[in-house]
């Protein structure tokens, strides 16, 4: 856990958790030291030795007041990592997940990513304000006055030494259980709780199928097993937790026990019995609270591990300054072999090159790699082998902010975020003018979009773009990319036929496009295709055939053929569009 801690607040902040854990083992053994103080005193007020009892409780005040200074500076301490934490881990963890490879983001880490940030920095300022002290007191102080009893009882001292190992390994136990059964319940948790998003945001597909309001199985499956691990939760670990009282209580006994043999064969006068169970009880007492916290401090450290993976989670090395651009405007990819789980290769020994200023066309069926090109080449992930050039460099040479500097990306997902019109284009380039932004606009037909609408430019899209269609999205993404100007553009064309009128103005952006950059087009549509100065077929994550649309068909492969089935199925168009 306190490598945990030490990962969440960063070196930073280190010595400061140093300092803070110092003060709070000085405060634990020191409590230990001024409860033993009270056997002495007791003993002497016991016996009627005032002058003692004054000596001894001069010690015992000094012992208090020194532990008084270590509990209030070790309190002071957590509370100071605590605002730390809470006023620098939110930017920490941004600034950390900014730099993470862009392959990071599936959307369950993205679910946990915002647990995290949300139960993960509540659990860390408690951690510090509230639940290490009991615990490490617990541990520490019993510790300490099992020590002291050695010394003032070899005896009683030694039952207590004896029932330490076994204590600890009670709380470990019982701890263990709770934080793996939190740990289920949390997953169950999560599950639901992405199926209920699933379930708002699949409503229209539900509802057509008459599924809107009950009968979501996936839901309830997960309602369900969320259920059955709260309950299993309650019913495993509050035995463990009994069990753990229960051990406490006997160690307890035990030292009566013993004290009373002892007693009986006149081994120890009965005054310095009864002083010494008092101290026996202040033995008990901190682990009783501590075991009361170990299931909080269990479930909080699992929220402490969730946090530390993702400062673990390595950012993509990358290069301080970016090497110089050797072949401005093209694409490469070498030798490339790629898979996203290790031993099961999505692409395997591809190699492409894009002149600048032309197009490729990327054709093969569904799942043959073509998105996965695009992703390597706007470096999501690095290649398992080979290398992908951006300008004539490698993209482990390039810096993130130069590598986009490079490119524009259309993608058939486009998120529009909840600004203007006018807003979402700018996000292509931010100090763009007013003249590009509308020249953009226009040739992407999203002016033609804004005449419609009763604010213009100044409508809000809604978040996500929820206030256009998804043709009129796409219009916005290509303005964005036609605003951006970069030298590159990944372009993946709509897999579901887009409407004449949006098709006729992304063809026409795209032809703009061509003029001043290079194409790569993941291609769905024939006259991209046949517009193409190169077409590559992937299939089965290889490169199948390159060549343009013509040499192709002559050559009666893999292309002639799909080429035939997607006519026949009219997904692509047969005649390529005159003069549009
Ligand atoms: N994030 C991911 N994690 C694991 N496997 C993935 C991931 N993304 C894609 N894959 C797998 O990699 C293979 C290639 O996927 P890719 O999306 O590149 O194909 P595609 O040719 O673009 O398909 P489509 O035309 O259907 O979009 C598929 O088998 C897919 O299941």
């Amino acid at each position: 856990m306190i490598r945990h801690l030490s990962r969440i607040l960063g070196p930073a902040h280190r010595r400061e958790l140093r300092v803070y854990l110092a003060w709070l083992v000085a405060y634990a053994v020191l409590e230990g030291i001024a409860m033993a103080f009270l056997v002495p005193v007791l003993r002497a007020l016991l016996v009627g030795d005032t002058g003692g009892a004054l000596r001894w409780s001069g010690a015992l005040a000094a012992a208090v007041v020194v532990t008084c200074v270590a509990r209030y500076q070790q309190a002071m301490k957590g509370f100071a990592l605590a605002l730390v934490t809470l006023e620098t881990l939110h930017e920490r963890l941004g600034d950390h997940v900014a730099r993470l490879p862009l392959g990071w983001f599936s959307s369950e880490k993205v679910g946990r990513l915002s647990r995290s940030a949300t139960n993960g920095t509540f659990m860390v300022t408690n951690v510090f304000a509230h639940m290490l002290t009991p615990v490490v007191s617990g541990v520490l102080t019993p510790a300490t006055v099992a020590v002291a009893m050695l010394v003032l009882d070899w005896r009683l001292g030694l039952v207590a030494l004896v029932v330490s190992p076994l204590l600890y390994l009670t709380y470990r136990w019982s701890s263990t259980w709770v934080g793996r059964a939190e740990e289920q319940k949390d997953a169950a948790s999560a599950t639901a709780g992405s199926r209920v998003v699933e379930f708002a945001r699949t409503q229209p597909t539900l509802r057509a199928f008459g599924r809107g309001v009950s009968g979501y199985r996936p839901l309830d499956e997960a309602i369900e097993a969320q259920k059955v691990a709260g309950g299993r939760m309650l019913a495993e670990t509050m035995p463990k937790l009994l069990a753990n009282g229960l051990v406490i209580q006997l160690a307890f006994a035990a030292l009566v026990a013993v004290g009373v043999v002892l007693v009986l064969n006149s081994a120890i006068d009965p005054v310095s019995l009864v002083a010494l169970l008092a101290l026996a009880a202040r033995f008990v007492g901190p682990l009783t609270e501590a075991a009361g916290h170990s299931g909080m401090l269990r479930m909080a450290g699992n929220d402490l591990r969730r946090l530390a993976a993702i400062f673990d989670e390595e950012p993509l090395p990358e290069k301080a300054e970016s090497a110089p651009l050797s072949r401005p405007g093209q694409l490469e990819l070498e030798s490339v072999t790629f898979g996203y789980r290790p031993g099961e290769p999505v692409l395997a020994d591809v190699s492409l090159t894009v002149a600048p200023h032309t197009m490729t066309a990327v054709v093969g069926p569904s799942g043959s790699g073509k998105t996965t090109i695009t992703r390597l080449l706007m470096r999501f992930f690095d290649v398992d082998a080979g290398v992908v050039r951006v300008g004539g460099v490698d993209v482990r040479d390039l810096s993130t902010e130069d590598l986009m500097r490079q490119l524009s990306v259309v993608l058939q997902d486009v998120y529009l975020f909840d600004d203007t019109l006018e807003g979402n284009i700018r996000v292509g380039r931010a100090d763009a003018t007013d003249e590009e932004v509308r020249e953009a606009a226009r040739l992407a037909g999203v002016d033609e979009i804004v005449a419609r609408l009763p604010l213009g430019w100044r409508t809000p899209v809604g978040e996500g773009g929820t206030a256009l269609s998804g043709g009129e999205r796409q219009r916005v993404s290509v303005a964005r990319a036609l605003v951006k100007r970069a030298p590159i553009v990944l372009l993946d064309e709509a897999t579901a036929a887009l409407d004449p009128e949006n098709e006729r103005y992304v063809r026409e952006a795209l032809r703009t496009l061509m003029r001043t950059s290079t194409l790569l087009v993941i291609a769905h549509q024939l006259p991209t295709v046949v517009a193409a100065d190169q077409i590559v077929v992937l299939d089965g994550g290889r490169v199948a055939e390159r060549g343009t649309h013509e040499d192709l068909l002559a050559a009666g492969g893999r292309y002639a053929e799909f080429w035939r089935e997607r006519s026949r199925s009219q997904g692509w168009r047969l005649v390529p569009e005159q003069g549009r």
